[in-house]
């Protein structure tokens, strides 16, 4: 026979009055147990060593950091969690990062993120260091700069679609009209004319639309917001987008002076952002540039030769200021090759990263296959041709690591049906000494051990990894994971100028370590600084080297963080946290 609720109800009551005492009276207390499993998972965390070694003044702006940052998301983001429905000004804190760019600039946050020594940048596709809209002001005076497109352009709708590729060609050019519905826009088949001269091109597009085609080319090489973040943006439309844009940019800085410009732009827009060391990722398919007139052919040497000679002038600049420090070792060069080539001109392209290391000993540091990931081919696609090469290497006596793009991808199956073809594969099997991306590595935890076991090296791209449709927002970003896992990891901007929205001004590494101070409660000071010495240590710095850039790096955190507690600290001891 059911009992009355009552009876149920003071049962209930009773048996929980008597759990209570118990807990009470348990020994050691919850408390105490709770405090220790914190201690023994803090003491394996992969920010223990930096924490461990801080000086006072590093613990004190590591303080002042993590308070700019609490106050920062409630206040001047005003993600605060509530039940009212929050305003139009409200963002959140490691929201999408093209919506936030704005915001971020207006922060002090952002002003100690620009301020931090980064060390080494890692992961830079050569072309995308440069804003567009300086490269296209160079363009306007290069009488001999010509523009094609994928289709005539003769109505708005073309004006949106079309894609547009540049190039310095001889001033005798055979010259065709875009505008014209006759306009054949083949460019392969030897004879083809498909080009316009661009000083020719832009009074005829300002006319025939109403709009600046300078302003209507910056934006076919910058990915906007709606094309990042559009609810019907696709994996595969993003990333085609993107290889639009990077198409867009090659003809506007790949000739004659202005590579050689570019050179010492490069290197003063990275000392701006802090960053001592580089290793630039060009892609070498083509095997010349065009001369300044179009006529000449500026072969690897020679664009080799361009890239010692900027690089030691900046230096001896430097060297006269007496701020050599800011850009001790110049640059290095990873040589990058698609994967979508067949096999034979892969074995070309590999024996010219042979033979540019063998007239470039000290520049060529590495190998790189690049593409989107869910395209063939995958790496192991390769597989003969690339041991080869590592032969070649040992034979010769040089070392060319592998530093591939891997697991940039969610399907991470190397473009094909099958997840055994995860590209992530290859580069353990093949020893890489970094992987670029790494995203999906966290889905392999064998391969992680792996990864352990070989000290292979993680560059973090995160912008890229979100615009890209990784995923939506840093605080998604696997980048906690792979760090709480024991991979070292750099942080790194992958192509800065495609990925800056509808803002002038570049994304840079300043907005990359930014990123990773908001995307995860569990970044401070003490990992940024971590996170800069991975890029030292995992870099192709000799061993020399690698000693005076850390006493360099060092020797100017010590100062950014006395700079952090000078400028902040009387500010955020104010802060009601
Ligand atoms: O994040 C990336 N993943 C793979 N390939 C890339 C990425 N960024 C650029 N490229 C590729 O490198 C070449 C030179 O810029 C381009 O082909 C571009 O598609």
């Amino acid at each position: 026979m059911a009992r009355p609720a009552q009876d149920e109800a003071q049962i209930a009551a009773d048996a929980f009055q008597n759990g209570l005492k118990e807990a009470q009276s348990v020994s050691p207390p919850y408390a105490d147990d709770r405090e220790r499993l914190f201690h023994q998972e803090s003491a394996f965390s992969w920010d223990q060593a930096a924490k461990n070694n801080a000086s006072d003044i590093e613990v004190r702006a590591e303080k002042i950091v993590w308070k700019i940052r609490e106050d920062e998301r409630e206040n001047h983001f005003g993600n605060k969690a509530s039940e009212a429905i929050p305003g139009p000004e409200t963002r959140d804190m490691g929201g999408q990062f093209l919506t936030n760019k704005d915001r971020i600039e207006d922060s002090k946050l952002w002003k100690i993120a620009q301020a931090m020594p980064k060390g080494g940048h890692l992961h830079l596709h050569f072309n995308a260091e440069i804003p567009p809209e300086i490269l296209v002001e160079k363009a306007r005076d290069v009488e001999n700069m010509f523009i094609r497109s994928t289709t005539p352009i003769l109505s708005e709708q073309d004006v949106a679609d079309t894609e547009v590729v540049f190039s310095v060609m001889p001033t005798d050019t055979m010259e065709v009209d875009l505008f014209s519905p006759d306009y054949n826009p083949e460019f392969r088949k030897p004879g083809s004319t498909p080009w316009m001269r661009w000083s020719v091109f832009r009074p005829i597009f300002q006319e025939n639309f109403g709009q600046d085609a300078e302003g209507w080319v910056i934006n076919k090489m910058v990915l906007s917001p709606e094309e990042a973040y559009g609810i019907r943006q696709t994996t595969n439309g993003v990333w085609a987008r993107f290889n639009q844009g990077t198409r867009c940019f090659k003809g506007l800085l790949n000739y004659g002076t202005i590579y050689r410009w570019y050179i010492g732009a490069a290197i003063d827009s990275m000392i701006k952002d802090k960053v001592m060391y580089a290793e630039l990722r060009p892609m070498l398919l083509d095997k010349f540039i065009p001369t300044e007139d179009g006529q000449g052919k500026l072969f690897h040497a020679d664009q080799m030769r361009i890239l010692v000679e900027e690089v030691h002038k900046k230096q001896e600049q430097l060297k006269e200021a007496g701020e050599l420090d800011k850009f001790p070792f110049g640059f290095k060069i990873i040589y990058c090759s698609p994967r979508s080539i067949p096999k034979e001109m892969m074995k070309k392209e590999l024996q010219d990263c042979i033979k540019l290391k063998l007239e470039f000993p000290d520049l060529i540091c590495g190998f790189d296959l690049v593409g989107a990931e869910d395209r063939p081919n995958h790496i192991g696609f390769y597989a003969e041709e690339l041991q080869a090469f590592v032969k070649a290497c040992e034979k010769l006596n040089i070392s060319i690591p592998f530093m591939f793009h891997a697991g940039e991808t969610l399907l991470d199956s190397g473009g094909s049906r099958t997840t055994e073809n995860s590209n992530l594969y290859d580069a353990v099997l093949l020893n890489a000494k970094r992987i670029g991306h790494g995203y999906s590595l966290v889905k392999h935890p064998h391969l992680v051990q792996e990864f352990k076991k070989k000290n292979i090296c993680i560059e973090l791209c995160p912008t890229s990894n979100e615009l890209l449709h990784l995923c939506r927002n840093i605080k998604e970003h696997v980048y906690p994971q792979l760090l709480a896992l024991g991979i070292p990891c750099t942080v790194n901007s992958d192509n800065p100028s495609l990925f800056r929205g509808d803002c002038r001004s570049s994304s840079s590494v300043s907005h990359e370590f930014y990123q990773v101070m908001v995307g995860s409660p569990t970044m401070n000071l003490h990992g940024w600084k971590q996170l800069a010495l991975w890029s030292l240590e995992y870099s192709c710095l000799g061993d020399r080297e690698k000693a005076e850039a850390e006493r360099i790096w060092r020797r100017e955190f010590e100062a950014f963080c006395k700079w952090v507690v000078e400028t902040y600290g009387k500010y955020a001891d104010g802060l009601d946290l």
